[in-house]
């Protein structure tokens, strides 16, 4: 499948770039062989990428992203085609891998029993994660790949069309044979072979999908406007991929059999957490004795102003990466730079207001829906305080039982110096990540060989343990 030579075949070079990951679940030498040498048929000479980022990639634990040239297009190319790589921006890199590591958390080395030592990734524990605003889902693929096997991951959006495109993605890089590798036992010992020796390659998590708003989502109170549906399960998805090479079914009739199985999969979820919460229950291994204890241990509710109670089994680890107004985004700060782009930003104080309300909302409802001792990531692509600093700072003040932990990706690694474009927020212990800016014809003044990727920010917050 060799579109690209045709297609880029007088594309001149450039030093702008943008960012890949690659999937564990194929060889690694293989897919960066492949991705090389159709950059070179790209640019028509020899060159470095793709590039390794050396402030989120460590020997340690390689996250495995990688700069390539700004202008190859990922859509015409075999390696993308392939799900060999994803495109993401190392930023939302960071997110996720600050979510489910601990590895970038700030330590006092002058504190007691609190030493600055090596530490490990996720331990082999199943983990509840849950996306809160997840389409296009491309953080929640990071998250399934480097989640311990039998977690599950939950994700949650209000976009029909946009969580119509996670349910893609996560069909690509999860479900289907041929771009997966996951039918492939050989290619999984292969990237197990290839991954962090002290961290098993998940063989299996599941994923769910539901369309509904989250600032209700999990609760008795719901948006009577959104369907709040379960409209993706990744077992399922599996079951039907492996059964239907032996029936002979139209296209339609396998929509209606999933929709089925996701409304009696629904219906089964909400029965074993009506039973968990009136009869006692099991929650991630751990005994829950009476209606009380549930609630009482495992919500938050008083404090952040809420009185409904969870419908769902609360969750380890919670990302918001919620809507913003994504002025930190290098794509955004370029529309707004060109002369031809007449338009303002769209965000005027009314509809500005509307949004950090949201954001408000959106940041409290993950705080309830996290378990105690959970870990809890706050990102936007935005650089305003109103929409950082302060709606975390809200949730800080007003919930006693959430605190603030300190994360740094300068200090660690190759790299244990300063990076130019990595600040800290306004709140000690949040990153800024400055965006490099590109002139409108495509160039920079120089090249920062740390390879800086959109603006962004993000906070890192846990919820006590009682
Ligand atoms: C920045 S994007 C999320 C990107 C995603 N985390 C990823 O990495 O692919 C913000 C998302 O929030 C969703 N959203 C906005 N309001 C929401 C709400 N009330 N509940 C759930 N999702 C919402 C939008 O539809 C949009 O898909």
């Amino acid at each position: 499948m060799s579109t690209q030579s045709s297609s880029h075949a007088h594309a001149s070079p450039s030093l702008r770039h943008r960012f890949v990951r690659l999937n564990p679940r194929f060889d690694r030498d293989e897919t960066l062989g492949l991705l090389k040498s159709e950059i070179q048929r790209f640019q028509q000479h020899d060159n470095e990428y793709p590039l390794p980022v050396p402030w989120l990639n460590f020997k340690e634990y390689q996250l495995e992203f990688f700069a390539i040239p700004g202008e190859f297009s990922l859509n015409r190319s075999t390696s993308f085609q392939s799900g060999r790589i994803y495109g993401m921006d190392v930023t939302s890199g960071a997110a996720v891998a600050a979510l489910l590591f601990d590895f970038y958390d700030v330590v006092d080395p002058a504190a007691p029993n609190n030493q600055n030592k090596k530490r490990k990734p996720v331990s082999g524990e199943p983990l509840r994660v849950l996306d809160l605003c997840c389409a296009p889902g491309i953080k929640l693929c990071m998250m399934a790949d480097l989640s311990p096997a039998s977690s599950i991951l939950v994700g949650v959006d209000i976009s029909p069309q946009r969580i119509s495109l996670a349910k893609n993605i996560i069909k690509k890089y999860h479900i289907d044979a041929s771009t997966s590798a996951s039918q492939s036992t050989s290619v999984i010992a292969d990237a197990k072979k290839h991954s962090n020796a002290e961290n098993e390659f998940p063989s299996r998590v599941s994923i769910r999908l539901y369309h509904a708003d989250g600032t209700t989502f999990g609760t008795n109170e719901s948006n009577s406007t959104v369907k709040n549906g379960l409209v993706f399960d990744s077992n399922a998805a599996l079951d039907e991929f492996r059964s239907r090479g032996k029936r002979k079914r139209t296209n339609k009739s396998a929509k209606a059999r999933e929709k089925r199985r996701l409304l009696e999969l629904q219906r089964r979820e909400e029965d074993e957490n009506a039973n968990d919460i009136t009869a006692g229950g099991n929650l991630n291994g751990k005994k829950i004795d009476t209606v009380s204890h549930y609630i009482c241990d495992l919500m938050n509710d008083e404090d952040i102003g809420c009185t409904c109670t969870l419908a769902v089994p609360p969750f380890d680890r919670v990302l918001v990466d919620v809507e913003c107004s994504t002025d930190g985004a290098i794509k955004h700060i370029e529309k707004n730079q060109s002369a031809s782009s007449s338009r303002s930003s769209v965000w005027d104080d009314k509809n500005m207001d509307e949004l950090i309300d949201l954001q408000k909302r959106l940041i409290y409802s993950g705080f309830r829906l996290l378990k105690r001792g959970g870990v809890m990531i706050y990102s936007t692509c935005s650089l305003s305080s109103k929409q950082n600093e302060h709606v975390v700072s809200s949730l800080l003040d007003e919930c006693q039982d959430s605190f603030l932990i300190p994360v740094s990706f300068s200090a660690h690694g190759e790299s244990s110096r300063e990076i130019s474009f990595i600040d800290e927020g306004s709140i000690p212990g949040t990153v800024r990540f400055k965006p490099i800016v590109y002139d409108v014809k495509g160039g920079h003044d120089s090249v920062d060989c740390l390879l800086p990727g959109n603006g962004f920010f993000l906070a890192k917050i846990g919820k006590r343990q009682n």
